[in-house]
């Protein structure tokens, strides 16, 4: 019921969105010809695709670039000749920013439950995926960059950035999903630790608490995610899919039995003028930082 309902909402985005998405053959590699922001590409020799993300400046995840990668995520889902998705960042030194704040701040309250359905989407795709994913992380990657980072079977990151949900930090508080996603990928403990704290860790640190599993020199990234890839590529696919589905089953139905109640939560939360200040300075804060 709850899929049925997503995939609903994914198509009547589909249609606000209005522009053509067609995929077009190209040799062996397959190329979404759709947008600017998002790029994917697939091998299909290998069945491996590879989703850069490329929302200038810091890929900061609004309404509308979700519901991208969420159609170009329900495409690759459906496409049989796909067998894992690679996630990285076009952008120098950005995975993803996370949400985007500015959805947040003084919102219109229709956009504001829909930008919270679209996030649920993706999070329900990506966590849920038949596919191998692995993360890239090629930047920073706060708060929603970690969560689809850790969304991913699978995390690379390069040295010199940071990762973490910093939602403390803005004066806002991490989602029972994106901390049950924390919690799934590290444990109850640090993962008190973390997001009480709001902690952004370095990719070492990361790393030292398994939030990261490999780290390697940036220009390595791309390379080393594709031999990760072909290794779990190896492994017969329906004993690694039911392993995976018994794990992330009970975590998926915990949001999928209470998707409507958790909008309602988040809107009413997000509309408080306790968390609009917060929100306002912490934006603030951002440009400060900028002119210094
Ligand atoms: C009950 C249930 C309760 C539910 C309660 C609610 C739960 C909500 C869960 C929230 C999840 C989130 O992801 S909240 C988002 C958390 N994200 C963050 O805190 C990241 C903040 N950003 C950064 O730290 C940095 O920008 C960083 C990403 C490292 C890049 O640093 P740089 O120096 O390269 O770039 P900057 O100069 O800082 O930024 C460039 C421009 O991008 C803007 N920008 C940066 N991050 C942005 C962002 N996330 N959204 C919008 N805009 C952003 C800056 O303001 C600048 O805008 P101009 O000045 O106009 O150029």
């Amino acid at each position: 019921m709850a899929a049925r309902m997503a995939f609903s909402r994914l198509t009547r985005s589909l249609c606000e969105v209005g522009r053509s998405r067609s995929l077009l053959l190209q040799s062996a590699r397959w190329v979404t010809s759709a947008s600017k922001t998002l790029t994917v590409t697939m091998d299909d020799k290998t069945g491996i695709a590879e989703m850069s993300l490329n929302r200038p400046p810091v890929n900061s995840l609004s309404l509308e670039f979700m519901t991208e990668i969420n159609i170009a995520l329900e495409k690759l889902e459906h496409e049989k000749f796909c067998r894992g998705v690679i996630i990285t960042s076009a952008i120098p030194k950005i995975f993803s920013a996370g949400l985007d704040i500015l959805e947040m701040y003084q919102p219109k309250p229709e956009r504001l439950s829909e930008f919270w359905k679209t996030l649920q989407d993706m999070w329900l795709l990506l966590f849920g995926s038949r596919l191998t994913t692995i993360a890239a992380i090629n930047g920073h990657s706060p708060a929603g960059g970690a969560l689809v980072a850790m969304s991913c079977d699978y995390r690379i990151m390069a040295p010199g950035f940071n990762i973490g949900l910093n939602e403390t930090q803005l004066g806002i508080v991490p989602p029972f999903w994106f901390i049950d996603t924390m919690m799934h990928t590290i444990g109850s403990r640090q993962t008190e630790l973390c997001c009480q704290k709001g902690l952004m860790l370095s990719t070492e640190e990361a790393a030292r608490i398994g939030l990261v599993d490999k780290v390697v020199p940036l220009d390595q990234i791309a390379s080393e995610a594709k031999a990760e890839m072909q290794s779990w590529l190896k492994i017969p696919v329906a004993a690694k899919l039911i392993t995976k589905q018994t794990i992330r089953a009970p975590i998926l139905e915990k949001l999928q039995t209470r998707q409507e109640a958790d909008v309602q939560n988040f809107c009413n939360f997000a509309m408080k003028d306790s968390v609009q200040k917060s929100l306002g300075m912490y934006l603030e804060n951002l440009k400060k930082k900028q002119k210094e």
